[in-house]
């Protein structure tokens, strides 16, 4: 007998892969909040604003309601926005079977509690981090739903768990690794969204390649520095949850965060781009998140701190790009003596 797989967020990742996993045989069980627009999913098999061309198969059943979503499910797997996660488990918690195994791919970090999203579901559901994987990497829902080649990592505290996320995930189309760096897989998903808006939002200020490839990379070394003074593995950021996903967000337009940022380049303000975009940008809130971390710690990201200026502080993003290039100059590494 196949598991029965529940998907908890019906947006176009939860869609994504709910389609995958039902091609690969699993019963899945899609659950969204709005009873209107599920029963528009349910009835259509497809959604109209996120993925129009993406048709769920038969073995897809959609619900509003969790119970019917958790009932005896096997694998729940966690696709709403990082902000809401907290609020789905509290309401979930009641229903989850005790020995599933629970997969989150949200990335982000909590707002006010500036916690791992694996901390915020070990917060409200004690003991769950030794069945969860967190899955992440390059992997655009758009993509992922028609089957174009995609390669992620299942991180998890037990191996046995990141194996069994692997093998759920793994289709010919769909190559999983393992980690055993759960803080630098979390970290290198939820930061990079914050270097992905900083990049669209020099494309939208007609910067060049030059400005975006510099972002990546300084991204790359604020990312990594805060990641390993919260105890993640450096390596981990060059990997698929780091520079992997960087590359994809501060490069497609099929980005949330790189849109985002290219039309706050072009000088809409905050609240026009979220009504433009009209879907999950995470880097907005995670960038609040990190930015507090950093000061906290004392850790340098010079990025972050010009990009949380820009969203929250009213500053002209050309400003924030004159006073970033401005800097004091500094080696690149500071390690490395002469
Ligand atoms: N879309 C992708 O390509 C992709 C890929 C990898 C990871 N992710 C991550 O997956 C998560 C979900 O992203 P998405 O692209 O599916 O977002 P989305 O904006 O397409 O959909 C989000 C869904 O969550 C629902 N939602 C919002 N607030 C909610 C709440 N309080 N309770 C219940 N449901 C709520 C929305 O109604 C919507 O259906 C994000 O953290 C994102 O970073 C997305
Ligand atoms: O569309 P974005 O910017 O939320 O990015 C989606 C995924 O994280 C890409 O891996």
């Amino acid at each position: 007998m196949k598991e029965t797989i529940a998907v908890l967020g019906a947006g176009s990742f939860g869609i994504a892969l709910s389609r995958l996993l039902a091609e690969k045989g699993f019963p899945v069980r899609l659950w969204g909040r709005n009873p209107e627009e599920m029963e528009h999913l349910a009835r259509e098999r497809r959604h109209r604003r996120y993925l129009p061309d993406v048709v769920l198969p038969p073995a897809v059943a959609v619900t509003s309601e969790l119970s019917a979503a958790l009932s005896g499910a096997d694998v729940v797997l966690f696709a709403v926005p990082s902000q809401a996660l907290r609020e789905v488990l509290t309401a979930a918690r009641a229903y989850l079977p005790g020995d599933a195994l629970l997969v989150n791919v949200a990335k982000g970090l909590e707002v006010g509690s500036n916690l791992r999203l694996s901390q915020v579901i070990e917060e409200v559901i004690p003991g769950a981090a030794r069945r969860l994987a967190v899955l992440s990497g390059p992997s655009h829902a758009e993509e992922v739903a028609v089957g174009k080649p995609t390669s992620v990592v299942a991180a998890a505290y037990v191996e046995d768990v990141a194996r069994r996320a692997q093998e759920l995930f793994l289709t010919p189309a769909f190559r999983v690794y393992t980690n055993a760096d759960v803080v630098g897989v979390e970290l290198g998903g939820a930061l990079k969204n914050i270097i992905a808006i900083a990049a669209g939002m020099s494309d939208g200020l007609g910067y060049g390649h030059n400005a975006r490839a510099a972002l990546v990379t300084r991204g790359l070394v604020e990312m990594t520095r805060l990641g390993q003074r919260l105890g993640a593995h450096p390596l981990t950021f060059s990997g698929l949850s780091g520079l992997g996903d960087l590359i994809v967000t501060t490069s497609s337009p099929l980005s949330r965060n790189w849109r985002a940022g290219y039309l706050l380049g072009q000088g809409l303000s905050l609240e026009e781009v979220r009504r433009t975009i009209g879907q999950a940008i995470e880097g907005i809130s995670t960038a609040r998140a990190a930015r507090e971390l950093a000061l906290r710690l004392g850790v340098s990201m010079p990025i972050t701190e010009a990009l949380y200026a820009v969203l929250f502080e009213g500053l002209d993003p050309r400003t924030a790009a004159d006073r970033l290039m401005g800097r004091e100059p500094k080696p690149e590494v500071e390690i490395l003596p002469f």
